[in-house]
């Protein structure tokens, strides 16, 4: 059995630090690089945070409506930090003493839109190549390549069946690949298991939690199976606890906790371990207004202090604000990535991923429901 939750739990937990080992890979794809870009297109002449579609073509239907993609930078280029000696001469980090590990300047509370700014001087720490999944002559994900900075929030976002848990599956080491690569600080996820799984944090679609153990059973699990001492799985336990609310739930079995509670043991779960980076299949799914800001705020505090959290949700509200990148997936594929203000392009993210999607046609039809006499 666990140990009992210490009585005097205190602040939420922060993730302090990211490994200087975080290598960046010899074909670092710009951030802001959703697609393979056409060879002639120099690569700083879209660096940094490239629009996602030019603004002087609004009115092309949805997947044309991309053109912009194909003018920033080539993966073949030069990485974009190579592209950009001036980033790599800022002193954006200094080595701990202590533990050699970075020491990641973000402060605590930021807007997102400095955030994301800050954060691209910073290493990758996940990096997706072409990871593909096909289920027969289905493509759920098609080379999908993103890359994910230390220090950062990036949202992904599609349409119903685009292919987000798919791609946050493959990348949290749940779902094998049919082709492509994920790494997470260098570790390979799908050749190096064990150790990727370490540096992750992961909150799987559809919960499939061990019910019949109390919270506080599942936190103590969750945590020495992540190689975490007992002394401190017990001190993390109490202190999620009270970050998460759930200080007076600890001890009741998961199975009779509300759907929200549950989403909330799990985020805790997910986050004992102090992972480099946390990928969250829609986390605020059932939760809360309340929890959902406090949720929020103990996000944005792990990003301040150098963690990563890849995020779905289908809020496009929450990932504007909150988030600092944003990756849009139809059909699989990214069609639309990079720093959120350079993805909505002056509209809103609703706005922007409407028109990408071409989804707003959607509600044609259906007039013998509504009742109108247009159908008739
Ligand atoms: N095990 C499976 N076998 C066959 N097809 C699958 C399987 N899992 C997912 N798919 C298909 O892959 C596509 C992408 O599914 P996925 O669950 O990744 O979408 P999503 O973007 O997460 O959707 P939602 O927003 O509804 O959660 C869908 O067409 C889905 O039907």
């Amino acid at each position: 059995m666990p140990p009992a939750p210490p009585a005097e739990p205190s602040a939420p937990p922060a993730h302090s630090e990211v490994p200087s080992a975080a290598p960046a890979a010899p074909a670092a794809a710009p951030v802001a690089a959703p697609v393979p870009a056409q060879p002639a297109v120099p690569a700083q002449a879209a660096a940094p945070v490239p629009p996602v579609s030019a603004p002087t073509q609004p009115e092309t239907p949805a997947r044309e409506a991309v053109p912009a993609r194909e003018a920033v930078p080539a993966r073949e280029e030069a990485p974009a930090r190579e592209a950009a000696p001036a980033r790599e001469a800022a002193p954006a980090q200094s080595a701990s003493p202590r533990t050699g590990r970075i020491q990641v300047p973000v402060p605590s509370v930021v807007r997102a839109r400095e955030r994301g700014r800050i954060a691209e001087q910073n290493p990758v720490v996940l990096r997706t190549e072409m990871l593909t999944k096909t289920y027969g002559s289905l493509i759920a994900a098609n080379e999908v390549s993103v890359d994910v900075h230390a220090g950062s929030f990036t949202g992904i976002v599609g349409p119903n069946g685009a292919g987000k848990t798919t791609t946050l599956s493959m990348i949290s080491g749940l779902l094998r690949p049919t082709s492509g690569r994920v790494t997470v600080s260098g570790v390979d996820v799908w050749t190096d298991g064990p150790a990727a799984k370490r540096l992750i944090g992961s909150l799987p679609d559809r919960l499939r939690l061990f019910d019949r153990l109390t919270g506080a059973q599942l936190l103590y699990y969750s945590g020495v199976l992540h190689g975490v001492d007992a002394a401190a799985v017990a001190q993390r336990s109490s202190e999620l606890a009270v970050a998460f609310g759930l200080e007076s739930a600890l001890g009741r079995l998961v199975s009779d906790y509300s759907a929200g509670m549950q989403k909330k043991i799990a985020l805790a779960c997910a986050m004992i371990h102090a992972p480099e980076v946390l990928v969250l299949d829609e986390p605020f799914e059932t939760i809360d207004p309340v929890s959902a800001a406090n949720v929020t705020e103990i996000l944005e505090k792990y990003v301040a202090g150098g963690g990563s959290v890849v995020m779905s949700s289908h809020s496009l509200d929450l990932i504007q604000r909150v988030c600092d990148h944003v990756s849009i997936i139809v059909d699989g594929s990214v069609i639309a990535q990079g720093t959120v203000d350079a993805v909505r392009d002056g509209l809103s993210l609703e706005e922007r991923f409407t028109k990408l999607t071409g989804m707003s046609d959607t509600q044609k039809g259906l007039e013998w429901l509504h009742g109108s006499s247009e159908s008739e």
